[in-house]
């Protein structure tokens, strides 16, 4: 071998996956609004309502302006902040640019801004019991929960709560600008696509138990591989394996398995309780794309990516638990009598001392953890965290929650 050193590659970079092409659709088709209707007998009990532009302005805009409508008084009071970097109230504030914010309108709290919307929030709420869990098309702000006045929960009782986590969540920023950012280029780069719909999911709120969340990957139309999605450390799950996995492959291998539109996909599923037995069946909880930006938790991806499946199923887009031949969406190859040959899947969960080996037990996004000036802020008179916590409650009629200011173990 001659050594060639211009084309060497870098040593210390870590080698690029290798992805199949990530199209708009393979995207798209994971949207909640794609997939909920043809699944919904194995979903959370869910209502997705469209959003306007004035109300995704609204979200991506700075400041919370929340309703006023069930206040008392009627000065609604803008707050400026972010999960990073909290600000106090902006009144507290000494800006620097005068004359042009000066300038424009004051902007209208949510209620009379897009009073339908707001009043189509709160009814579906009500129809789901009166507390759910919102997310857009992909995303729930996960990173938002430590201002949530619902103990550290993605729970709302009211569009305010809504709002409140949309507004202060990053990962919600991710739906609106970068939901497409993992796709392939296209030849033509110029061609222009239609722009993808917002919508806004909630979900009636229940109280899961985490360790009963798993994710669950898909290649080329088999199971390959179940991950527990919270990285602790669960005793109890340990003689549950076999059964975990059965209740997973019945939801797959009827429900998802020829029906979805892409043969790679990532599902995440909830177990809950069993009435006669440990576990009901598997809930349906969200599809993610086979692409970088779906955390493949206890997997690598390269690992899921180098598995080997016995052969591609042949399978189509239809109803749920159909099977017809040959017209599969998604470029797999054929091969003939695999159908028999199912992949048994590996489920990884965490083993006793892996989460401390791995530091796995802190919360898993960084914005849950409040960062130390905006503790710092709660503990300094009438500014920051404390003053913004009085005002939430004073708003909301809430009891201050019990870990506010303890939220991130910190
Ligand atoms: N209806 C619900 N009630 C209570 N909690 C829920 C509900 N639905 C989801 N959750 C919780 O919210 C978490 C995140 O939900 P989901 O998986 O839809 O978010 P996501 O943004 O798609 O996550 P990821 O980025 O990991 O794909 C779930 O792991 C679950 O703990
Ligand atoms: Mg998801």
């Amino acid at each position: 071998m001659h050594a060639q050193p211009q084309a060497a590659p870098a040593s210390d970079a870590p080698p690029t996956l290798q992805f199949p092409p990530i199209t708009r659709d393979h995207i798209l088709n994971c949207s909640y609004d794609s997939w909920f209707q043809k699944y919904r007998a194995s979903c959370i009990k869910s209502r997705i309502i469209p959003l306007s532009p004035e109300f995704v302005e609204y979200i991506r805009e700075d400041g919370i302006i929340l309703a006023d409508e069930d206040e008392t008084e009627s000065d609604n009071e803008e707050w400026e902040s972010t999960p990073s970097t909290f600000r106090p109230p902006i009144h507290e504030v000494e800006s620097d640019s005068d004359s042009d914010d000066e300038d424009e309108p004051p902007k209208l709290p949510p209620n009379k801004r897009f009073p339908e919307l707001h009043q189509l929030i709160k009814d579906k709420i009500t129809e789901l019991g009166g507390a759910v869990a919102p997310k857009l098309n992909w995303t729930a702000p996960k990173d938002a929960i430590w201002i949530s006045p619902h103990q550290n929960t993605i729970k709302c009782t009211s569009p305010n709560d809504v709002y409140l986590l949309l507004k202060s969540s990053n990962f919600i920023t991710y739906d609106l600008e970068h939901a497409f950012d993992d796709c392939t280029p296209t030849a033509n780069p110029n061609t222009s696509q239609p722009p993808f719909k917002p919508v806004l999911v909630l979900r009636s709120y229940f109280n899961p138990h985490t360790a009963m969340e798993f994710r669950c990957f898909v290649k080329h139309r088999n199971l390959v591989a179940i991950s527990q999605r919270d990285l602790n450390y669960f005793e109890f799950l340990q003689p549950l394996k076999a059964d975990i996995i059965a209740k997973i492959y019945q939801l797959f291998n009827n429900k998802l398995r020829y029906t979805f539109p892409d043969g790679n996909f990532v599902f995440d599923v909830y177990i809950p309780e069993g009435e006669d037995e440990p576990l009901s069946r598997a809930r349906l909880i969200d599809i993610n794309a086979w692409a970088p930006h779906t955390d493949s938790l206890l997997f690598g991806w390269q690992e899921l990516l180098d598995l080997v499946v016995p052969g591609p199923v042949l399978g189509v887009v239809g109803e749920e638990g159909s099977k017809e031949q040959n017209t599969s969406t998604d470029n797999d190859e054929t091969s003939e009598d695999d159908e028999d040959e199912d992949y048994a899947p590996e489920l990884r969960l965490i083993e006793e001392g892996d989460a401390a080996a791995y530091n796995l037990a802190s919360p898993q996004y960084s914005a849950h953890k409040l960062p130390k000036d905006v503790v710092d802020a709660s503990m300094s008179g009438e500014g920051g965290m404390r003053e913004f916590a009085r005002k939430w409650r004073e708003m909301t009629g809430m009891e201050k929650p019990a870990n506010w200011e303890t939220s991130g173990n910190d």
